[in-house]
């Protein structure tokens, strides 16, 4: 029997996605709630501002009072009341008078309009007023920004610190949102030794932890990093069994392909804890990969491959778009943009595979254009440093040529003027 077929990317994104959903909302503290995505939509209670109040430090008047007001025949009005902001009580302007008023104070019944300070003399028991302000003017009116019952934010939505902000301005001290996931990350291999340690012949520092913990985490979800499990069974097996218990998903690098000490594949395969297949996939880098769920509750396991452009591109392709399922966000990824780009230079590709090549793009002549980084072998990790997309060279192309226009995923904004 010959090896089975390579399995298309969209196949085995199909099957990361079938693994997990969205974890059941629970109710946070405001800011525990930064980065999560809401779960209700937020009605605002009270309309907002609450009261009219005033927009500048000024006097309140009524219009009709300082009509007359000239910047050579000022209008002199006694000041009966200071009022600042915080001011609760009852207090109602009469004719022929005005009241200092601060910036956010409640703007008193009777009153029409607030003359700035600038325009006065400043006066503490008598003012004189210069010019005369038009009905309304610097009066904020109760609920301007938003009416009682009008809903402020939607479900669905990533809070970022100006939805926070929002939240606490209509009085939300909790929120429902979806929870973080708790990822582990777990790094395998006998040669692979924690960064800040010296290095003996044949060992090398654990990459793909630390990355695959600081992309879960810049998506907003928690990583727990476990230090490199080395290449046994039984102590590959008692990790995973620890890890279950803290653990809403196991991402696992390295040992998943063909050889000898492919410990991962090996301790899964035969787990009667584990359902779910190892396959190759029809991409560059990232081929050999698994997937499926592990223990009693069925905890989604996703297992990539060891080199660390490999491990990379697999988090971006299959464990990115799983978190943000968990994490309840739907619809395109607005961190990653997909942007076409020109080929600024040639390169060639496996027919057979999608290629996701390390790239950096430019703006010339207001075209962007794109070029690969580093060489091809997955294991050059160092060119991820000058890389700010994927360029994606679909199945069935087997070179790209000067000019032509690529599918690239950025990594992070797009670039000013780029849609
Ligand atoms: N006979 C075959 N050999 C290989 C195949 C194949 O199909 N047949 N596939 C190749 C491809 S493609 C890849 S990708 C790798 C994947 O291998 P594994 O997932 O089993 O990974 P390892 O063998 O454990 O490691 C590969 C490579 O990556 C280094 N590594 C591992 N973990 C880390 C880490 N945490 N930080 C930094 N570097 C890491 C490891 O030392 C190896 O150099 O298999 C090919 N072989
Ligand atoms: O698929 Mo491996 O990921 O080519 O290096």
């Amino acid at each position: 029997m010959g090896a089975p077929e390579p399995i298309s990317v969209q196949a085995h994104l199909a099957d990361c996605l079938a693994l997990v959903r969205p974890l059941p909302p629970l109710e946070l503290a405001l800011r525990d709630a930064l980065g999560c995505v809401l779960a209700e939509d937020v009605v605002s209670p009270r309309p907002l501002p609450a009261f009219d109040n005033s927009a500048m430090d000024g006097y309140a008047v009524r219009v009709r009072d300082v009509a007359e007001a000239r910047e050579d025949s000022p209008v002199g009005l006694p000041v009966v009341a200071d009022v600042a902001a915080g001011h609760t009580g009852a207090l109602r302007l009469a004719g022929g008078t005005t009241v200092r008023i601060m910036t956010g104070a409640p703007v008193p019944p009777g009153a029409e309009a607030v003359v700035p300070v600038e325009w006065t003399d400043r006066g503490v028991s008598h003012v004189r007023i210069r010019r005369c302000p038009e009905p309304g003017q610097h009066v904020r009116r109760a609920g301007e920004d938003v009416r009682a019952g009008d809903v402020v934010l939607e479900a669905g939505t990533r809070l970022q610190a100006r939805h926070i902000g929002v939240l606490a301005a209509v009085g939300r001290a909790r929120v429902r949102v979806r929870p973080r996931p708790r990822v582990v990350v777990l790094s395998t291999g006998s040669e692979i030794v924690e960064p800040g340690l010296g290095l003996e012949h044949g060992q090398l520092h654990d990459a793909n932890g630390f990355l695959l913990a600081s992309a879960v985490q810049e998506l907003g979800a928690i990583a727990y990093r476990v230090a490199g499990v080395p290449d046994d069974a039984a102590e590959l097996s008692a990790v995973l069994d620890d890890q279950l218990v803290r653990a809403d998903v196991i991402i696992t690098s390295g040992g998943v392909s063909e050889g000898a000490y492919d410990t991962v594949k090996e301790v899964l395969q035969a787990s009667p804890a584990f359902t779910g297949r190892f396959v190759k996939v029809a991409m560059q880098p990232g081929m050999p990969q698994g997937a499926g769920v592990l223990g009693e509750d069925g905890t989604p396991i996703l297992t990539l491959p060891g080199n660390p452009v490999s491990a990379f591109v697999s988090f971006e392709v299959f464990v990115r778009p799983a978190l943000r399922r968990m994490l309840g966000e739907e619809g395109p990824d607005p961190l990653r943009p997909r942007v076409r780009a020109v080929a600024e230079e040639a390169w060639t590709s496996a027919p057979a595979k999608a290629q996701y090549v390390r790239a950096a793009t430019r703006l010339e002549g207001g075209r962007l254009l794109v070029r690969p980084v580093g060489g091809h072998g997955s294991h050059l990790v160092t060119a991820l440093a000058r890389t700010d997309c994927l360029a994606v060279v679909p199945v069935g192309v087997g070179r790209v040529e000067v000019g032509d226009e690529v599918d690239c995923v950025l990594l992070g904004p797009a670039p000013a003027g780029v849609s």
